[in-house]
């Protein structure tokens, strides 16, 4: 089983609008309300994709309901911790540009932290557990590093996909697989990259900082994996972007369900990178068929 943990679900309210003006009265073209949140997304890919997986996480009140359901009707398993206060909106606003409006999250108490903890303490070594995105602020800051030592002593494998400090902390703990984008990687290591080798540089780092693993996204350009053999180069195929969020947790999705099959980094990518674009051509998350369809125009190199 591969089970996925959002700590900060959302409905992904995403919005069309032709031509915004700030201060104003707008009316929007057209709007679609989705379940959202990382690890439910990469929950939804895996399904899509015909491997056993869970979603865990904190939900709460009609926003929770709204996407209870809806996993419920894809035929998606759930074992969220229900929390009293509702579950964020996030808005994804596409004007000229894409811009993102995403809320802080519901209170989640200590005794509701707590029940968090001890179900992925009960998953087994066969498993795999996800961790992705935000928290809410209300939970403590080392929660991330709570749920990690939990996990090790269930002795399964784990991914991380969050960023700075909850990110930094769980690195020594030897994640299967961590993905920041260009900026989150940017952001964690306080520089700038000017050249492709700063790239590899950090990415390298990474590794020396303990993941076994290592992908950074960037978007239309593909991505990059380092492993502890190699580092390939993924060119993803194009097409027309209707939505891009989510790619990136489909891309992880496509990447750990493939290489708990073959144990096999490269074509584990190419999946990852597959799922990812077809997400990006579609307006909800990536079907299988379309997934499928675009692996064959996936590049893979061996830098
Ligand atoms: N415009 C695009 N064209 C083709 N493929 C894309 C595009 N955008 C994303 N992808 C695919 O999805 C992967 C992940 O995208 P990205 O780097 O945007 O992740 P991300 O920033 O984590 O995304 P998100 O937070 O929205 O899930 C890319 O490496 C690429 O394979
Ligand atoms: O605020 P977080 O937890 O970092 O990100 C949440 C989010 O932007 O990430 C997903 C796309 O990756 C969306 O479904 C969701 O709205």
């Amino acid at each position: 089983m591969i089970y996925t943990v959002t700590l900060n679900p959302s409905i992904d309210y995403v919005v069309h609008a032709d031509d915004v003006k700030l201060g104003e009265l707008n009316y929007m073209s057209s709007d679609l309300k989705l379940p959202g949140g990382k690890g439910i997304n990469v929950s939804r890919i895996l399904h899509e994709l015909e491997a056993d997986t869970t979603a865990f996480g904190f939900i709460g009140g009609f926003t929770g309901e709204f996407i209870i359901n809806w996993l419920l009707r894809d035929g998606v398993n759930t074992d969220f911790v229900n929390v009293q206060e509702d579950t964020r909106i996030n808005i994804k606003l596409k004007a000229d540009s894409e811009t993102e409006i995403n809320g802080r999250g519901p209170m989640i108490s200590t005794e509701k932290a707590a029940q968090l903890l001890d179900k992925v303490e009960k998953v087994s070594s066969e498993d795999m557990i996800v961790l992705s995105g935000s928290m809410p602020p209300s939970l403590p800051k080392d929660y991330y590093e709570q749920l990690v030592k939990r996990i090790i002593s269930s002795g399964a494998e784990f991914v991380v996909d969050t960023t700075g400090d909850a990110l930094k902390s769980v690195l020594p703990y030897g994640p299967l697989l961590v993905k920041p984008n260009l900026e989150e990687l940017q952001q964690l290591f306080n520089v700038t990259f000017s050249k492709k080798e700063d790239i590899l540089h950090y990415g390298k780092q990474l590794l020396e900082l303990g993941a076994k693993n290592v992908i950074v996204s960037m978007a239309g350009e593909g991505a990059l994996l380092f492993t502890e053999n190699a580092i390939y180069q993924g060119i993803s195929p194009k097409g027309e972007v209707k939505n891009s969020v989510g790619a990136g947790d489909s891309m992880i999705a496509g990447f750990i369900g493939e290489y708990r099959k073959t144990r096999d980094v490269e074509t584990a990518f190419k999946m990852g990178l597959a799922s990812g674009s077809a997400t990006a051509f579609s307006n909800d998350l990536a079907k299988k068929d379309d997934i499928l369809s675009l692996l064959g125009n996936v590049k893979v190199t061996r830098l």
